[in-house]
C-alpha cells in the first residue's frame, strides 16, 4: 500500500504529523519528530516575543484524552525563522510554521519576515488559541476572521492555511466556510484545534486538574474524535478546492482512516503523540496500512472522502 500524499508543493511519505503545540516548541523536539517516521513537521505557535506561557500545572492526561492551558508559550517567531532557514528541507518532509500573534499586527510582522525569508515551509496560521486569559478566539468571530484574513492576504502572497477551533452548528460551518472561501491563496484548514474551556475534575482531591483559568482548558484526545470528524467532513464539503488536514482523536490507524474517509488530505496527532512520543507515527502508520490492505485500498486516494452515509 502506498501511504504517501502530495498537495501543495510538497510531498509526504505519510500521511501522520504532529499537531502544531505538541512535541515542536524546541529544535531539539522538533529534531525529533523530523527523525521519526512522522511525514512532516509542524512548529509551536509562536509569537512577535518569546513567551512563558501560563502557570503549571497547564497540561493534564485524562481518563478519555486531555486537557491543556499552556497559554502559547514559545520562544518566539525569530527562533522558529531560523530553524526554518536551517532546516533540511531536502529531506523530503515538509516543515509548516504554526503563527498566532497576540494582534492582527504582530501577525502582520511575523508573516511579512517568513514572506521576505522566501523558505519552502507553509504557514499554519492559527484563528483559534482557547487558551489566552481574556482573549476570544478569532475563529468564532466571523467578521474578525474575514478582517485578519484580509489583512494577511495583503502582506503574505504565499499559499498558506488556517488553524481552525471546532464548530458545532451547520450555520457555523456554512458561515466560516464562507469567510474562508473569498480568499483563494487560503490553500488549507486545520480541523480542529482542541476543544476550548472544558473542565476536568479529579474527585479525590475534589479539584481541577490544571491551574490556569480556575481549570479550564482545551480539550484532546478520545473527548474529541466525533467532533473533529464532523468538522474534517463539513469543511471537506463546504470549502473550494481547499484541503483540509485532520486533527482531533487520532491514536490509532482506526482514527486516521475516519479522518481521511471524512476527507482530510492529511493528519495531525496530539495528544497520543504526547503521551506517548515519536514512535507513535510508525505506530499509526502501520496500523492504517493494515487496515487498507484488509480493505484492499492501494491508496490513500481510493478512500478519501467516500464516507458513506444512508
Ligand atoms: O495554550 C496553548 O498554547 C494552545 N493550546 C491549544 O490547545 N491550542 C492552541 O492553539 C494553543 I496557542
Amino acid at each position: 500500500v502506498d501511504l504517501s500524499v502530495s498537495w501543495l508543493g510538497v510531498n509526504m511519505e505519510n500521511p501522520l504529523y504532529n499537531a502544531s503545540g505538541v512535541m515542536c516548541r524546541s529544535r531539539e523536539e522538533l529534531d525529533a519528530v523530523a527523525a521519526s517516521a512522522a511525514g512532516a513537521v509542524v512548529t509551536k505557535s509562536c509569537t512577535l516575543s518569546p513567551r512563558e506561557g501560563n502557570p503549571e500545572p497547564r497540561y493534564a492526561r485524562a481518563p478519555h484524552g486531555s486537557i491543556n492551558s499552556m497559554g502559547l508559550p514559545n520562544a518566539g517567531y525569530e527562533y522558529y525563522l531560523d530553524y526554518a532557514k536551517n532546516y533540511d528541507h531536502a529531506s523530503g518532509k515538509p516543515l509548516f510554521v504554526s503563527v498566532s500573534g497576540m494582534t492582527l499586527e504582530e501577525n502582520l510582522t511575523m508573516l511579512k519576515a517568513f514572506r521576505d525569508a522566501d523558505l519552502p515551509c507553509l504557514v499554519e496560521l492559527n484563528l483559534s488559541c482557547p487558551n489566552l486569559p481574556g482573549k476570544a478566539q478569532i475563529g468564532y468571530d466571523f467578521a474578525a476572521s474575514s478582517h485578519v484574513l484580509s489583512e494577511v492576504v495583503k502582506v503574505y502572497d504565499k499559499p498558506f492555511g488556517v488553524k481552525l477551533p471546532p464548530y458545532f452548528d451547520p450555520v457555523h460551518f456554512a458561515e466560516m466556510a464562507s469567510v474562508l472561501n473569498s480568499f483563494p491563496s487560503l490553500k488549507y484548514v486545520t480541523c480542529i484545534n482542541s476543544v476550548g474551556n472544558g473542565l476536568v475534575i479529579d474527585i479525590d482531591s475534589e479539584s481541577v486538574v490544571i491551574k490556569p483559568k480556575a481549570g479550564l482548558g482545551g480539550l484532546g484526545g478520545d473527548y474529541v474524535l466525533p467532533t473533529a470528524l464532523a468538522n474534517v467532513r463539513e469543511f471537506s464539503r463546504l470549502l473550494d478546492g481547499k484541503h483540509v488536514i485532520g486533527c482531533g482523536g487520532i491514536k490509532s490507524g482506526r482514527e486516521a482512516f475516519m479522518h481521511i474517509l471524512a476527507g482530510a488530505t492529511a493528519v495531525q496527532v496530539g495528544t497520543c503523540l504526547y503521551e506517548e512520543g515519536a514512535g507513535c507515527f510508525a505506530r499509526i502508520r502501520d496500523e492504517l496500512a493494515a487496515i487498507m490492505e484488509e480493505k484492499g485500498y492501494r491508496t490513500l486516494a481510493d478512500f478519501r472522502g467516500k464516507l458513506l452515509t444512508m
